[in-house]
């Protein structure tokens, strides 16, 4: 049955600040977001539906003609107060600690952080493990340290980028796999820690499916996907069979992670059937499983 707020009634997302849900539902006028990898693509339409809920969002990315480019347009649209630029290197801790600084400095503080950063590089795999797994590590650490409350941050919430490939195995990319599913497991240990030590600061995972951006293309590439490359056609079928999301409807997803603030350690899956929550058992033991006779 769909909600219906018991104070005014309404059955579409609103703001009586007195129901159950209105409480549970983070702000985001005013409130300083952080998105890395943000120049194009899905870190892109995150900036933008950050934007369009009244936040300022400082963009961090590695390319920087496609970052000052992207801030010209955002200025226009939305004010030149509202974002800021950064290039950084998320593999680099000189760079996203120098980058962090910066933002706090220029707005204040930090409330959402996305680590968004990504590639795919099954030939450089090295390379994918640390902007995949090491950027989201390194971002959550050097942010927590701004945006926990026993260091006199505000608390807020981390959304770490996965992907469905997070949850299950895509052959044409191993490593990329791998570092997807290093991004759940961490990020969902560090939401308990958060918990634990009250941080204040929910940590949330977003998994999509394929998103018609940039990073797809990689899939044509023996550059990319080197051994793999004959395994694309797999992929290829997939997309056939089930489409390819567009950027801005993963946005909407990762709008719910933001604002909820029931969820922490959750990880929302997105394909073009619509967005579920994942349910994890609690503990490992609880996983479906199969006996095993070791005599
Ligand atoms: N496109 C897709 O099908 C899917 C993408 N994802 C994930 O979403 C995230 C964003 O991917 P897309 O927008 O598709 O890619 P994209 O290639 O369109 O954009 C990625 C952005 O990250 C920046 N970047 C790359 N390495 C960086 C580094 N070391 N430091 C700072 N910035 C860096 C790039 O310059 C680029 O602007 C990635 O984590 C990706 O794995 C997840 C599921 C599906
Ligand atoms: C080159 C890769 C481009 C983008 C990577 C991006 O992160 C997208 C990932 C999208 C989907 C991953 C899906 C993983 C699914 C699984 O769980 C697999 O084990 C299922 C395998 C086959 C399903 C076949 C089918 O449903 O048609």
């Amino acid at each position: 049955m769909r909600y219906r707020c018991p104070v005014t009634s309404d059955r579409e997302e609103h703001k009586c600040d007195r129901c159950d849900r209105c409480l549970s539902v983070m702000d985001l006028k005013d409130k300083v977001a952080v998105v890395t990898g943000a120049a194009q693509g899905l870190g892109r339409s995150f900036v933008e539906i950050l934007l369009k809920n009244g936040s300022k969002v400082a963009l961090i990315d590695v390319n920087k003609s496609l970052g000052d480019e992207l801030k010209s347009t955002l200025d226009q649209e939305y004010g030149r107060d509202r974002t800021e630029f950064f290039t950084a290197d998320v593999t680099s801790e000189e760079d996203l600690k120098g980058a962090l600084e910066k933002i706090v400095k220029t707005f204040g503080r930090i409330d959402i952080l996305c680590n968004n950063a990504g590639i795919i590089n099954e030939k450089h795999w090295e390379k994918t493990i640390a902007v995949n797994l090491g950027g989201v590590v390194r971002g959550t650490y050097l942010a927590l340290e701004h945006m926990k409350k026993e260091n006199g941050g505000n608390g807020g919430v981390i959304i770490n980028i996965s992907s469905m490939a997070g949850l299950g195995p895509l052959p044409v990319a191993p490593i990329y796999t791998a570092t997807k599913h290093g991004v759940v497991g961490f990020s969902r240990a560090m939401a308990a820690v958060s918990k634990l030590a009250d941080y204040g600061v929910r940590i949330n995972i977003l998994c999509p499916w394929f998103v018609k951006t940039s990073l797809l293309s990689s899939l044509n590439s023996e550059d990319y996907i080197e051994r793999f490359l004959p395994l694309k056609a797999m992929s290829e079928t997939m997309i056939q069979k089930h489409g390819c999301l567009e950027a801005d409807v993963v946005a909407k997803a990762f709008l719910v992670l933001v604002k909820d603030e029931s969820k922490n350690g959750d990880a929302l899956m997105i394909d073009p059937e619509g967005a579920v929550f994942i349910s994890f058992p609690q503990k490992a033991k609880d996983l479906p499983s199969t006996p095993v006779n070791l005599e």
